[in-house]
């Protein structure tokens, strides 16, 4: 049925509405997700540096208590020794017990005030004896106070800090020192506390010293060196602690939180990868279009569905209005116009179609009438005489004529003309039985039908109105006269046509008769 629509380029209700909801789900779902991702990525970045600054701190603590730790392990020893600083066996045990004890140190040495190396632990190193020189190692006989030292090259080869504390005797003259070193690319104490907390995401954890060398380094290769132009570690040096987003030294976006060691001057710094932070927020949003993409489909298939179903009864009324013939209007009656357009579309169409219909009804009656008498003309006569055959019932036809009503239009003009023949037509109507036609065939010219009317009461009822007519008076004209011929068929195969032409036919004969009168003529006789 609806492939009787021609196909055009416009697009179909239903479509529309598929396309309008498919459009809003996938920028609103879009935006949504946008929406997601930039706060969650927004989230992720404050939650990393925040967790990575508080990480770098808690690491930050634990090495200072660490060196405080140290720092009086060293000042307990320096105490012990001053007391008996030239005893060679009470240095060696001292140094013995303190590395032994503890896992703190690699080893220790104590140093006299002239720079004599006098013992060490383990006794391996094999530097008693040795004056230490380098601006590091002597940098306690300077100072003579705790000292902690940046990393240097030991006598022995080996890249360390030292931990130092000035030894006094029992009366506060100066005897040296003892020096506890720690190795930074080894294993000892201070590598294990920063090592073990180390996470397994991606992030990392190095630590600097005031130089801005590296003390620790999850890669232990790098430390050693020295890094510039890092803004978290500038920070962190000056006992700052914070949170930055930098680029490495190997051009890496990092998101770093940093806290600086106040006895030594260093700094901590935790830090993560940006991508590697941002990979999960791909992860999440991915996850979140895998959970809603369900619902879409289904909400899509139902907007699919709704979409027909207010489409449907638009398109049967569209198909209703096109067919326009007389079941129209029950078939658009019938449609489920279910929603409140459809159903006030439906009501349009019913009322319009009606409308039409009547006006149509309402053309066709004024074009079957005459407009001067409002009888049927013979346009309307040949209708009704069509009716009258169908229903195959015997009649009468009268036709009759204005006797010379030529002569009265131009004596009395055509106005008084028009005059007479809408008097003669009210006589005639007067005198009609409700089932009887009569009909305006012609300038002055009419048809009366007599339905079951037989031609004897015919020729009365047709010189009953000659009479009439002749009595009536039609001012200014005073007298006019009628002509009448008379058919009949009671044979209903008798063609109406053929009685007309018969009633036409005496007529004729009337006025060839001398006018004023009724002639017959019979269908049969015809
Ligand atoms: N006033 C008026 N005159 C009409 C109308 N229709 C036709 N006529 C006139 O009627 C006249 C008919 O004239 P004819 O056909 O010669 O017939 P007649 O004069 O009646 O003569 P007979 O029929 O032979 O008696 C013509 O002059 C037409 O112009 C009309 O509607 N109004």
């Amino acid at each position: 049925m609806l492939g009787c629509f021609n196909s055009t380029k416009q697009i179909d209700l239903k479509r529309l509405i598929f396309l309008l909801a498919f459009f809003s789900m996938v920028i609103t779902l879009g935006n949504s997700l946008h929406a997601t991702f930039r706060v969650q990525k927004a989230l992720l970045i404050e939650d990393t540096l925040e967790a990575n600054r508080v990480y770098a701190t808690k690491l930050a603590e634990i090495t200072e208590l660490f060196l405080n730790s140290v720092v009086t392990q060293l000042s307990f020893s320096a105490n012990y020794i001053g007391t008996d600083f030239d005893s060679r066996v009470a240095r060696n045990n001292e140094l013995q017990r303190l590395i032994k004890q503890t896992s703190s140190f690699n080893s220790a040495v104590i140093v006299n005030a002239a720079g004599e190396v006098l013992s060490t632990a383990p006794s391996s190193l094999n530097l008693t004896g040795f004056v230490v020189e380098s601006t590091q190692a002597r940098a306690p006989l300077l100072r003579k106070e705790p000292y902690i030292s940046t990393p240097f090259i030991s006598p022995a080869g080996n890249l360390i800090i030292s931990v130092s504390h000035p030894i006094f005797n029992d009366v506060g003259k100066y005897q040296g020192f003892i020096a506890a070193s720690i190795y930074l690319q080894g294993d000892n104490i201070l590598n294990r506390l920063l090592g073990k907390h180390h996470y397994s995401d991606g992030s990392y954890l190095y630590v600097v010293d005031q130089n801005k060398q590296l003390i620790y380094h999850v890669d232990a290769v790098r430390v050693g060196t020295t890094i510039q132009s890092n803004e978290a570690i500038e920070d962190a040096i000056s006992g700052k602690s914070g949170v930055r987003v930098l680029r490495n030294s190997q051009g890496i976006d990092m998101l770093s939180g940093y806290a600086s060691v106040p006895i030594s001057g260093w700094g901590v710094v935790a830090q993560r990868p940006l991508k590697v932070t941002l990979a999960q927020l791909n992860d999440t949003i991915l996850s979140v279009l895998k959970s809603t993409l369900p619902v879409t489909i289904l909400t899509l298939l139902l907007i699919l569905v709704f979409g027909s179903k207010i489409a449907k009864p638009l398109w049967k009324l569209a198909i209703g209005v096109r067919a326009m013939d007389r079941y129209a209007q029950s078939n658009v009656q019938k449609i489920d116009a279910w929603y409140f357009e459809a159903e006030h579309l439906k009501q349009a169409i019913v009322s319009g179609t009606e409308l039409v219909g009547k006006t149509i009804q309402e053309y066709d009656l004024d074009r079957q009438k005459d407009p001067l008498t409002q009888l049927l003309n013979r346009r309307g006569m040949l209708a009704k005489l069509e009716y009258f055959q169908s229903i195959k019932k015997p009649y009468s036809v009268i036709a009759l004529d204005i006797d010379h009503f030529k002569r009265i239009n131009d004596k009395f003009g055509h106005d008084v003309g028009d005059q007479v023949i809408r008097t003669l037509a009210e006589l005639m109507l007067s005198s009609a039985r409700e089932q009887d036609v009569i009909c305006r065939t012609g300038g002055e010219e009419f048809a009366i039908f007599l339905p079951n009317v037989d031609i004897g009461q015919a020729v009365s009822i047709a010189e009953r109105l000659r009479v009439d007519v002749s009595n009536h008076l039609f001012p200014p004209v005073a007298k006019v006269n009628i002509s009448l011929g008379v058919a009949y068929s009671s044979r209903t195969e008798c063609n109406f046509h053929q009685v007309l032409k018969n009633a036409d036919k005496a007529l004729y004969d009337a006025k060839r008769g001398g006018r004023n009168r009724t002639a017959v003529t019979d269908c049969e006789a015809a």
